[in-house]
């Protein structure tokens, strides 16, 4: 038996044009959400993400606001367009694309983002807010994940689910948000520390893997019928997409994220959700 597809794509479209007319009714009212993006540095990964994310706005109707340097920009000259976002009145919300260059203090760059217009809940107020169980913008891929999930009416009350990943975009906010009362899972997370990670694995209705390690997670890792989410980003020779987990486990598991297809889209269009939500309150 092979997995149901937990299918990005197709969820993405959906929220996306469930926001098309959301963001009408606000242009409606003279206001024009504008997301800006701020890439530092040539990686072409990170070039397809930015540019599909203006892609997205342009098919909901969100103004875009792109800003890139090069990798050799100094931190002060990466803050002094942080700084310049901050003060634009056109761009409503925006988020630093990551990882930035090497050499380069992330955490100072997000802290110095205005945390009202932080599109991706990755400012330190906004994930403390995740914290406090305060609202606030969640972080893309978390959210993202957590609405697949529901999407496909896989439960996450009393699920228990092991994350494998610690970095700041998934790994830390993901436990955050599946332990939330609304979502109501229990959490394991595991990391390259982890001594016994199959051990772990095996006990998992939900395996959220994002490790950025090709083909972690092996057929005989996976507990039948247990939801795997492939979230890690690795390139074969011809940068081709490889995931974390292994082909294999179609066979074993009940539902599968695609990679690409997958969490992808659903990153992006949780940051519109952001994006549009942060309009609508500004708006109030
Ligand atoms: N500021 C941020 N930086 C990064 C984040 C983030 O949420 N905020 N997450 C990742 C990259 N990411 C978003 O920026 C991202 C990853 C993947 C996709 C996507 O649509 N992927 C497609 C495949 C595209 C391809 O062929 O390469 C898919 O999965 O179908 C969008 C955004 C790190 N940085």
């Amino acid at each position: 038996m092979s997995a149901q597809i937990l299918d990005g794509k197709a969820t993405a479209a959906q929220i996306k044009s469930e926001l098309k007319e959301r963001v009408a009714v606000l242009r409606e009212r003279g206001i024009v959400p504008g997301l800006g993006t701020l890439l530092v540095g040539e990686d072409p990964g990170s070039q397809k993400y930015v540019a599909g994310k203006h892609r997205d706005c342009a098919q909901v109707g969100i103004a875009s606001i792109q800003r890139e340097l090069p990798a050799s920009a100094t931190q002060e000259e990466i803050e002094d367009v942080v700084r310049e976002l901050n003060a634009d009145p056109a761009c409503t919300g925006y988020i630093v694309q990551l990882p930035l260059p090497k050499g380069i203090d992330e955490n100072r760059v997000l802290e110095l983002m205005d945390p009202d217009k932080d599109a991706d809940g990755l400012h330190p107020m906004n994930l403390g807010r995740l914290v406090l169980n305060e609202p606030a913008p969640l972080p893309c891929t978390p959210y993202g994940i957590v609405r697949l999930l529901r999407q496909h009416g896989v439960e996450l009350n009393g699920a228990e689910v092991v994350v494998v990943g610690r970095g700041v975009t998934i790994g830390r906010p993901m436990p955050l948000l599946l332990t939330r009362r609304s979502e109501n899972a229990t959490v394991t997370q595991c990391h390259t520390g982890t001594r016994d990670l199959s051990a772990h694995l095996r006990r998992a209705d939900i395996v959220v893997a994002a490790a950025g390690v090709p083909h972690l997670i092996k057929p005989e890792d996976v507990k039948p019928g247990a939801a795997v989410l492939d979230v890690g980003v690795s390139r074969d020779e011809n940068g081709k997409i490889v995931g974390d987990v292994h082909p294999g486990v179609a066979e074993v598991a009940g539902w599968l994220s695609p990679n690409p297809g997958g969490v992808g889209p659903m990153t992006r269009a949780q940051l519109l959700v952001n994006v549009v939500e942060a309009a609508e309150r500004a708006a109030v």
